[in-house]
């Protein structure tokens, strides 16, 4: 199935009409085309934007609101075609597409259609200069949002969602290798009444479709989420211009599980936090560290579940692991194995590609657990997006703190422990944007979400993304 630009509420093929593969990694095939799109298309997409601007960002929040949960509900209405189509450009498991990302692409819109509705600003009086002070959040103008393939509507949606609820008009790329339901949603928007030119969603290449939106003098900020070397080339071009920037980068989060935690609700959360999604979510626990004097115990008991899970064709009601988003990419996650191997690594379990009978050419991989001798190798500090988890004792919470902090990302981590003080000493020093505690991925969407040091800058979710989205300018009227 061929894919076309969304501009100006309709549908169109790229300007050079040049066009790119679009993959199913659940058998390697290509199963359609999308466009290759030129500066020229996202000068469009910005025209569009820029045309719509004065009506929607005047158009009352009401409606706003109103426009936005409507999005939701057809969402929610097509949910099974939205599943099946992420499921099938990206790999994961369909039951996985159905109970988590379809879902959480409509919350994104019902959320922030709410969330605009009770969105406010300061007012500061001056006591005593016979003087007050109101702060204005006005929307930004034309934005742009740039999305990766891990959770493709999830993530574009929770971009979007905020930009145009604050009355912004938006150039959007998801990326070039899921671009699918960017380009379902396109028709749904147009269902729901969104006016011409509010959303205009550009498919092509980061370095080239990115790179112009990323380039382009009037569009103001930039909200992206993708790897940490994008990141800082985004950085680097927008800087010079002012833009606004919201990053959401890699992550290499520990897992640090104390043994007096509740053991059976931290390994099955464990396996969760993992695999889920092949790996594949920035907040993944990468690097589990386990407490000494349970660590044989864990290393057998998560082990053996780890061997249960089953690889399988992202279709199956039986697949908890379905196939790696590309070849380039399971080819990426393998080389990194084949690293912790050098390094003297113990595969305990998976490690190896997986044929599936039907689907020889699909991009499956063994979940796989590998016992590291020391920190500081190259797989405890790499970002490896798979299904890849390395596995270390430690003995002292001042030890675990100095590995759990010591790489250059700071996402997420996540502890496992009944102990209040450890808790509190413990999600006090961990360097990172969200710490879960005896949970994970456990979403309110009103909490601020991001990450420090290469995981990135700025935080989404909730008035955070609102106040992201819109400009502040402060008011001062004097009176006596
Ligand atoms: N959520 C996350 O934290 C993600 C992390 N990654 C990490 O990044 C690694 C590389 O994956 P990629 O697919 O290459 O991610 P990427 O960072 O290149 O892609 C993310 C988005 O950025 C766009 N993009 C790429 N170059 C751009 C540029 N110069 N200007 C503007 N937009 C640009 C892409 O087209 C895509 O829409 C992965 O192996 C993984 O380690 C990848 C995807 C998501
Ligand atoms: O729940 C969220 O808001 C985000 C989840 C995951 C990512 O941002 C990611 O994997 O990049």
């Amino acid at each position: 199935m061929n894919i076309q630009n969304y501009i100006n509420g309709s549908f169109h093929n790229p300007i050079q009409n040049t066009w790119l593969d679009n993959y199913n990694p659940s058998n390697g095939a290509v199963y359609g085309q999308i466009p290759n799109s030129s500066k020229e298309d996202v000068e469009n997409a910005y025209q569009a934007a820029k045309a719509a601007f004065p009506s929607w960002s005047q158009t009352t929040l009401e409606e706003r609101s109103r426009i936005l949960i409507r999005i939701s509900e057809l969402l929610e209405s097509n949910l099974q075609r939205f599943a099946d189509a992420e499921s099938k450009d990206n790999g994961k498991p369909i039951s996985l597409a159905k109970a988590v990302d379809i879902p959480r692409a409509a919350s994104n819109f019902r959320f922030f259609g709410n969330a605009i509705t009770q969105f406010s600003s300061e007012s500061h009086e001056s006591v005593g200069q016979d003087a007050i002070n109101y702060t204005l959040r006005q929307p930004i103008g034309v934005v742009g949002c740039i999305s990766p393939w891990n959770l493709p509507l999830y993530l574009f949606t929770w971009k979007i969602a905020p930009a145009i609820a604050a009355g912004n008009c938006v150039v959007a790329k998801p990326s070039e290798v899921t671009p699918m339901t960017a380009y379902l949603l396109g028709e749904i928007c147009n269902e729901a009444g969104l006016p011409k030119g509010v959303l205009n969603i550009v498919h092509g290449l980061g370095g080239s479709t990115g790179q112009a939106i990323v380039e382009h003098p009037d569009i103001k900020a930039i909200s992206f989420t993708g790897g940490t070397a994008t990141g800082a080339h985004i950085a680097r071009v927008a800087a010079p211009m002012f833009k606004k920037l919201s990053l959401e980068l890699g992550g290499k989060n520990p897992n640090i599980i104390f043994a007096d935690c509740d053991y059976n609700k931290m390994l099955d959360t464990t396996v969760r936090s993992s695999f889920a999604n092949q790996g594949q979510i920035c907040l993944c626990g990468s690097r589990i560290f386990v407490e000494a004097s349970i660590y044989d115990k864990f290393k057998t008991d998560f082990v053996a579940k780890v061997k249960a899970l089953k690889v399988g064709h992202p279709s199956l009601d039986s697949t908890n692991i379905g196939a790696l988003v590309s070849k380039p990419h399971l080819e990426k996650v393998m080389e990194y194995i084949q690293i912790a191997k050098n390094e003297n690594g113990t595969v305990l379990c998976g490690g190896k590609q997986v044929t599936i009978s039907g689907y020889e050419n699909g991009y499956y991989l063994e979940p796989t657990v590998i016992e590291v001798p020391t920190d500081d190798c190259r797989v405890n500090q790499e970002e490896i997006f798979g299904p890849v988890v390395t596995l270390m004792p430690f003995t002292t919470e001042r030890d675990v703190l100095e590995m759990a902090n010591k790489v250059k990302y700071g996402l997420s981590a996540t502890l496992w422990t009944n102990n209040l003080n450890r808790t509190m000493r413990m999600t006090h020093a961990l360097q990172a944007g969200i710490v879960w505690v005896n949970t994970w991925m456990m979403r309110d969407l009103r909490t601020p979400f991001g990450g420090v040091k290469a995981s990135g800058v700025g935080r989404e979710g909730g008035f955070e993304a609102l106040r992201f989205f819109t400009e502040a300018k402060n008011v001062c009227i004097a009176y006596n």
